[in-house]
């Protein structure tokens, strides 16, 4: 009997234990196929990961591929053809500011070889924008006032800020940019034989006791007042390529440059030309510094490019005058601008500025017979319109 339970007892262990390791059997294969799915997806989702992250990788290349494909196929103003010897590799100082640009366009355009240093104070890179990439162009974010290392055949040394807010901003910048710029320049041109151009400007007149302004006028400047970090840094700017042309041999241009404007001249520029403008579209005050008794006479920038460039392939080494003879009181110009944009802002008289010239009228004479030059475009006429960052009056 005893026997007969224990065989039926073993006999059961012996179905318990079967079921027990077909049990344990089913229980390791789905572990093993749980394992196995889990690591696909593990390996899978691995996968998309690593995909991912390339993608994420090459994205701003492809941006770049796309970019330079895009610049490739970039059209550009057109240039003219200019033979091996008639073309010449120009610097231009100053290139991204207002007239720079404008120059740089001009000699882009008859076929030059441009490089334009600008350390963007005043300058802007979407000025010159539409040249990056231009085999004939380069683009260099430098500094005057540390040396250059460059082979060129001609520089136009443009660069200072020209707006008296922005000179006023940091005096101490502005002379050594004139200064310490200048001689950079100079000793540049000394050492691959270039000629110089210094854009000078009708503040070393200073505030004239003779007019209209000649060349032969040594002006009337306060060496110790607010705009003396200009004018006295042009006035030793000056002195300096003189210095350079008897002692070293270089030849120098320096144009004296009256009040301009034109496109490209920042809303914030603090001039007269874009405050009035401005002020006149959105219906604000326009403000007038002192009586408005004062006179400028105003020139348009083509016709100031021009005159550079005739100047510079000139053979004149003695300084010229450059600005258009049509003289206004600043308060005629601001009625002028009122009456282009029918605004109906009011003139609002602010304190007079200090130093501040009272009469300005360039004599051309100089230029005209020497160069054959004068300005074509009358101020008189014309309309002001505005975008997101300048101001301008158009002229007609
Ligand atoms: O909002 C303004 C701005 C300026 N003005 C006046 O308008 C006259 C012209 O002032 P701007 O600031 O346009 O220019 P300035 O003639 O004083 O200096 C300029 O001279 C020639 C260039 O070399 C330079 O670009 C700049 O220094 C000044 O009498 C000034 O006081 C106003 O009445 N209201």
């Amino acid at each position: 009997m005893m026997k007969r339970v224990i065989w039926l007892i073993s006999g059961l262990n012996r179905r318990m234990m079967k079921l027990l390791f077909a049990l344990a059997l089913i229980a390791y294969i789905a572990s093993v196929w749980g394992t196995y799915t889990n690591m696909r997806s593990i390996q899978e989702h691995g996968e998309m990961k690593i995909e991912q992250r390339i993608d994420e990788a090459v994205a701003p290349l492809r941006e770049k591929i796309r970019d330079l494909e895009q610049s490739f196929s970039q059209k550009y103003p057109p240039v003219k053809f200019l033979s091996e010897k008639d073309r010449k590799r120009i610097l231009i100082t100053g290139g991204a500011g207002f007239v720079g640009s404008h120059l740089t366009d001009k000699l882009m355009m008859d076929g030059h070889e441009v490089t334009v240093v600008d350390n963007f104070f005043t300058g802007r890179k979407r000025n010159v924008e539409h040249w990056i990439g231009h085999e004939n162009f380069e683009l260099i974010n430098h500094d005057v006032v540390e040396p250059l290392y460059i082979e060129v055949d001609q520089i136009y040394h443009l660069a200072s800020p020209a707006s008296p807010p922005n000179y006023m901003y940091n005096p101490i910048k502005t002379l050594k940019t004139n200064t310490i710029g200048t001689l950079n320049m100079l000793g540049l041109a000394k050492r691959v034989g270039a000629r110089l151009l210094l854009a000078s400007t009708s503040e070393v007149y200073g505030d004239p006791e003779v007019h209209p302004q000649n060349e032969e006028y040594w002006g009337h400047v306060n060496p110790i007042g607010p705009r003396a970090c200009y004018d006295e840094g042009k006035r030793v700017a000056e002195t300096m390529c003189y210095a350079y042309m008897k002692q070293e041999g270089v030849e120098v241009r320096v144009a004296r440059i009256f009040n301009t404007f034109g496109s490209r001249m920042h809303m914030n520029d603090g001039r007269v030309v874009s405050n009035f403008i401005l002020q006149a579209l959105q219906g604000e005050p326009l403000t007038v510094y002192g009586s408005g008794a004062q006179t400028r006479a105003f020139q348009y920038v083509s016709d100031l490019v021009n005159g550079l460039v005739l100047l510079m392939n000139s053979n004149i080494s003695s300084p010229v005058n450059l600005g258009n003879p049509e003289e206004h009181t600043i308060l005629e110009f601001a009625r002028l601008i009122k009456s282009l944009v029918v605004s109906r802002s009011q003139i609002q008289f602010l304190p007079e500025a200090q130093d501040d010239p009272q009469r300005r009228r360039p004599d051309i004479r100089k230029a005209k017979m020497l160069l054959g030059w004068e300005p074509v475009v009358r101020v008189i006429r014309g309309r002001c319109t505005r975008n997101d960052r300048e101001t301008q009056l158009i002229t007609s």
